[in-house]
C-alpha cells in the first residue's frame, strides 16, 4: 500500500531539528517500519544531514542505503545517489516508490519522454523528486553537471551519495574512468556533503575513495563485519575416511535443519545431493545446469522447508536474479562449503548467509590438497586472463587469505575480521569457532596434516602449488568463471551517458521487477567486473 509523503512536511524543518534523533526515527519508522536505526546509520544520517562528508563502512546487507534515505525525507530538495549499475538503479527507485517515497534514475535506457519528464520536474520551481539515481559517466557530462549547478544554485541539493564507493578504487583506473572524475563533484558543488558508502574493508580503499572523491575532515564510520551467531569451522578431507558420510553424519546430528552446501561443480551437487537422499536427509542440488523450471521447484522446495538441504554451486548467489523471487531466507542455521571457496569475501558472504534472523548458526568449511590445487589452477587461469594493465588485485592473493584461515592454528574469527582490516581481541571470540574451542584438536589436525601432504606430494610445505601438471578441465567450472550462463541473455547497461560520448558497456544480466536482494547485488557487481576482464582480454 502507498504511504503519503506526510512526514517530510511534518517533521520542524529548521536543520537543529531535522537531525535530532526524534524526527529521524520518526521518519525511519513512518516510511520504512523499522523499529530504530542499526548500527552506525543514526551517526551518518546526523553527519551529513548537519552538512558532514562521511565514509560508512558497512557489511553487506548492513543498511547503507537507509543512510541516505532518510536524508532525502529530513528535509526539502534533493539527494543525488550515484550508482555504479542501471539494475541497482532501478531496483532501489522501484522499492522507494512503492513505499510512496518520490524517486527516480536516469539513464539512456529509458524512452525518451520518461527522461524528458524527469528533467522537467528538476527544472520546475518545486522538484517533486527527493531521491535521483544518476551514474557516473552521467555525471561526467558537461550538461548535466550544469544541471546539477542550477539546483545548487537554487539551494536543492541537499546530499550526494556515493553508493558502493569502492567501484572508484577497483574500476575508476581503467575500466569506468568517469568514476575518478567524480571529484569533479566537490569543485563544482563545493558545500554539499558527500556521503561514500562501501562494503569493501581494505584499508587502501577506504584512504582512495577519501581521497578520489577529496572529501573533507569526513566522519568516518566503520561497522564491524562479525557474525558472533556463526560458529565457525574446518574439516580437513585429507584427514578423514569419507567426507559424504562425514556430511551426512554432522547434518544428522543437529537434526531437522536448513542447510545450504555449496560445491565448486555440477557433478559434486549432483551427486552429493543423491547421496544425501540415500542417508534420508531431504536435499536438491540446484545449478546452472538445470533447466529454469527444475531450479525454480527446487528452490520452491527449499524456501517452503519441503527440502531441507540445497546443495549448490555459487551459481545459487544469483538465483533470485533469476527466479524472480525474494530469496532472503533467514533461517539457514548452517552453510557449508563442501570445496574450498575463492577467497576471503566470497566465505565471508556465502557463509553469511546463515543466520540471518541471529539465532546460532554454523560455517563449515571442508578443506582438502586437491581442492586447493584445483582452485589455484582456475585463479592463476583467470589472472592470466586479465589484461597486464588491470590494476585490480590478483585473485591468487585473495586466495592465501582463505588458505591461512584453513591452514592456520590461530581463532578462525580473528582471520575473518582481519581479513577485513578489523582488529579483534581473541578473547572476544568466547570459543565461537573450533580453533578456540578445540585448540590441542585442531592442531594436532593441523600436525597431521602436514605429515599426510609431505608424504602424499612428497614436500615439506602443507599443500604444493604447482598446478603444471594439472589435468583440470575448465568447462567443469563455467559457474565459476560466468555466472551468467544459464540462458539469461537479455542486455543491461551499466554505464549512462546524456551525450553519447562516454563508453556505454552492455552487459548481460537480468531485467528485475523486484527488489534485489543482498546477494543478487553482489552477483551483478561481479558479473560486471568479469564482463570487463572478458572485454579487456579480446582488446
Ligand atoms: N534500521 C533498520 N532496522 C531493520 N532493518 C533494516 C534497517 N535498516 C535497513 N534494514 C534492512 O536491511 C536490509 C539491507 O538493507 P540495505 O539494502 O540498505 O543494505 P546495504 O547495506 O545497502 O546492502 P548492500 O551492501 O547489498 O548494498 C534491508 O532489508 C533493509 O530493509
Amino acid at each position: 500500500m502507498k504511504k503519503s509523503p506526510l512526514p517530510v512536511q511534518n517533521v520542524n524543518r529548521s536543520d537543529k531539528n531535522v537531525s535530532g534523533k526524534e524526527a529521524l526515527v520518526k521518519l525511519l519508522r513512518w516510511h520504512f517500519g523499522h523499529a530504530d536505526f542499526r548500527g552506525k546509520q543514526l551517526e551518518a544520517i546526523q553527519a551529513v544531514v548537519s552538512g558532514r562528508d562521511c565514509f560508512c563502512l558497512m557489511p553487506t546487507g548492513g543498511g547503507k542505503s537507509i543512510c541516505y534515505q532518510i536524508p532525502a525525507l529530513a528535509k526539502p530538495g534533493i539527494v543525488l545517489v550515484v550508482s555504479p549499475l542501471i539494475a541497482l538503479m532501478e531496483n532501489q527507485v522501484m522499492a522507494l516508490k512503492e513505499k510512496g517515497i518520490a524517486a527516480e534514475y536516469l539513464s539512456s535506457t529509458q524512452a525518451t519522454h520518461v527522461r524528458n519528464k524527469i528533467h522537467e520536474d528538476l527544472d520546475s520551481g518545486k522538484p517533486s523528486v527527493r531521491l535521483l539515481y544518476v551514474t557516473p559517466e552521467l555525471i561526467a557530462t558537461k550538461g548535466f553537471m550544469l544541471k546539477l549547478r542550477k539546483l545548487h544554485d537554487r539551494g536543492l541539493l541537499n546530499l550526494i551519495a556515493i553508493d558502493e564507493a569502492h567501484c572508484i578504487s577497483s574500476w575508476g583506473h581503467d575500466f569506468r574512468p568517469s568514476y575518478r572524475q567524480l571529484s569533479t563533484l566537490r569543485n563544482s558543488l563545493a558545500d554539499v556533503p558527500v556521503l561514500a558508502l562501501t562494503a569493501t574493508a581494505a584499508p587502501k580503499v577506504q584512504k582512495d575513495v577519501i581521497e578520489s572523491l577529496s572529501l573533507r575532515n569526513p566522519l568516518v564510520l566503520k561497522s564491524s563485519f562479525n557474525r558472533p551467531n556463526i560458529f565457525y569451522e574446518v574439516r580437513y578431507k585429507d584427514l578423514i575416511d569419507n567426507a559424504y558420510t562425514d556430511l551426512c553424519n554432522l547434518l544428522k546430528s543437529c537434526g531437522n535443519i536448513c542447510a545450504i552446501i555449496y560445491c565448486l561443480e555440477r557433478t559434486t551437487c549432483d551427486d552429493l545431493s543423491l547421496h544425501l537422499s540415500s542417508t534420508g536427509i531431504s536435499s536438491a542440488a540446484y545449478h546452472a545446469g538445470l533447466n529454469s523450471n527444475l531450479r525454480s521447484t527446487v528452490l520452491d522446495d527449499w524456501l517452503s522447508s519441503k527440502k531441507q538441504v540445497i546443495v549448490a554451486t555459487v551459481a545459487f548467489g544469483s538465483w533470485g536474479a533469476r527466479d524472480k523471487r525474494s530469496n532472503d531466507k533467514k533461517d539457514v542455521r548452517m552453510v557449508c562449503h563442501f570445496n574450498v571457496p575463492k577467497s576471503m569475501e566470497s566465505f565471508y558472504q556465502e557463509s553469511g548467509r546463515a543466520g540471518r534472523d541471529q539465532l546460532p548458526s554454523r560455517s563449515v568449511l571442508y578443506y582438502g590438497v586437491d581442492d586447493r590445487k584445483k582452485m589455484e589452477f582456475l585463479l592463476r587461469n583467470s589472472e592470466n586472463k586479465k589484461s597486464p594493465s588491470s590494476s585490480s588485485k590478483k585473485p591468487t592473493s585473495d586466495f592465501e587469505q582463505i588458505v591461512r584461515y584453513c591452514e592456520g592454528s590461530g581463532c578462525r574469527r580473528k582471520k575473518i575480521l582481519e581479513s577485513f582490516g578489523e582488529e579483534f581481541p581473541v578473547q572476544q571470540c568466547n570459543k565461537t569457532c573450533d580453533a578456540c574451542k578445540h585448540p590441542n584438536q585442531v592442531a594436532r589436525s593441523l600436525e597431521e596434516l602436514t605429515t599426510t601432504a609431505s608424504r602424499r606430494h612428497n614436500s615439506s610445505r602443507v599443500f604444493i602449488t604447482s598446478s603444471s601438471d594439472n589435468k583440470t578441465n575448465e568447462g567443469q567450472y563455467s559457474e565459476f568463471w560466468n555466472r551468467n550462463e544459464d540462458g539469461s541473455n537479455s542486455d543491461e547497461e551499466i554505464s549512462d551517458s546524456d551525450d553519447g560520448a562516454d563508453v556505454v558497456k552492455s552487459l548481460a544480466g537480468p531485467k528485475l521487477s523486484r527488489k534485489l536482494g543482498v546477494d543478487e547485488k553482489l552477483v551483478l557487481l561481479e558479473r560486471a567486473e568479469e564482463k570487463y576482464n572478458e572485454s579487456n582480454k579480446q582488446v
